[in-house]
């Protein structure tokens, strides 16, 4: 993809970049006051707000539509400052550019349908407007990257994704898992293209902003989108993971700023030291894998002969339960080893019907 740098088409008020605002614009005087109480703080570099919303139940607050476009307008007209809203489908894309928005996102719910992207993508062709997408609902980074690139493919170069995190059954104790892995897929799929964070949409809850925040700053994405409401208890759409300007200021300020190349000898001679070791001990674990893996493969033929099924359930169980054990013994949480076994399993096992065919 040929993307543009993303501080060549956003003039950053503060770094990392924070673009906020509410999460649905519902009258000029909310849009207002909320975006002068945001310019105040000087941080700002972008003011979001939903004009359509999908909600998940029908009956809730939907969005003010069409005549909000002009109030955020105004908001980012008085402050000097650019303006993004989501946008679903091709009519709203002619809306919001009629109206003058500056930059436009699309959501987690469209991300997932190539047909609404491709509608999106068709409606901006012969512009240049910046767009950001949403992750999918679910964690598929290739749909998410595929959004990104019928974007491309129009035209679009003032591209980023927002990692808004990922819906689960019962996620704790955020709204949305962060599944941080998926971003550093993104980021090895795709080196050059801007990532931020949305903290509000993945903590679900004001007071886990912060927090979610520096994860993301920890983990080297290149700023923010967050909701910010001047009364937030107030809100007609998501009340609990609105911040007041106030407090948003607050929370940005208390973050702690990191590079991923730092400069200092001390530190490099330090770093190489600790990374020599772990190459050691990444070496003597392939090994180990290799062995176990040898071993999934001489067990193949014995279950063949005897017409055992390969998949034995109780000794799954007895293999997770015991490891999960010897783990906690030496300090590993029961997830790492579950996961992990997870996988050598499943490759005990794809390795055992491959042979069986071959
Ligand atoms: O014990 C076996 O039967 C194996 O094939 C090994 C193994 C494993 O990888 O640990 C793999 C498949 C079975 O479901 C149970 C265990």
């Amino acid at each position: 993809m040929e993307i543009n740098a993303l501080y060549d088409w956003l003039k950053p008020k503060s770094k990392p970049l924070l673009i906020a605002g509410p999460c649905s614009v519902e009258s000029e005087e909310q849009m207002m006051r909320t975006a002068d109480s945001l310019a105040r703080t000087g941080l700002v570099s972008a003011f979001r707000g939903g004009v359509w919303k999908p909600r998940t139940k029908p009956g809730s607050f939907e969005g003010i539509g069409s005549p909000a476009l002009k109030w955020l307008k105004a908001a980012g007209t008085k402050h000097q400052i650019p303006v993004i809203t989501e946008v679903a489908n091709a009519r709203h894309v002619e809306e919001a550019l009629e109206a003058g928005i500056d930059m436009l996102w699309i959501g987690a719910r469209t991300t997932v349908n190539p047909f609404y992207v491709q509608d999106i993508a068709d409606a901006l062709k012969g512009t240049d407007i910046p767009v950001l997408v949403k992750n999918p609902i679910h964690p598929e980074v290739k749909l998410w990257l595929g959004a990104l690139e019928r974007l491309n493919n129009a035209g679009i170069q003032k591209l980023g994704a927002i990692h808004r995190g990922f819906y689960a059954y019962q996620s704790q104790p955020f709204r949305n898992e962060p599944k941080w892995e998926v971003f550093f897929e993104l980021r090895r799929l795709a080196p050059d293209l801007p990532v931020i964070c949305d903290p509000s949409h993945i903590a679900g809850r004001s007071e886990l902003i912060g927090e979610v925040c520096q994860s993301a700053l920890d983990l080297g994405m290149d700023g923010f989108m967050i909701e910010s409401h001047i009364e937030p208890h107030k809100a007609l759409s998501d009340p609990l993971q609105q911040l007041r300007p106030y407090d948003l200021d607050l929370v940005y300020r208390a973050l702690e700023h990191r590079d991923e190349a730092i400069d200092d000898e001390r530190y490099i001679a330090k770093l190489e030291e600790l990374r020599y070791q772990i190459d050691k001990v990444d070496a003597e674990i392939l090994k180990l894998i290799s062995r176990r893996q040898e071993l999934a493969k001489a067990i193949g033929p014995v279950k063949y002969e005897n017409q055992a099924t390969i998949f034995q359930m109780k000794r799954w169980f007895k293999v997770l339960e015991n490891r999960k054990a010897q783990g906690l013994s030496l300090d590993l949480e029961d997830e790492l080893v579950h996961e992990l076994f997870q996988l050598l399993h499943k490759y005990s096992i794809d390795t055992q019907i491959k042979n069986h065919h071959e």
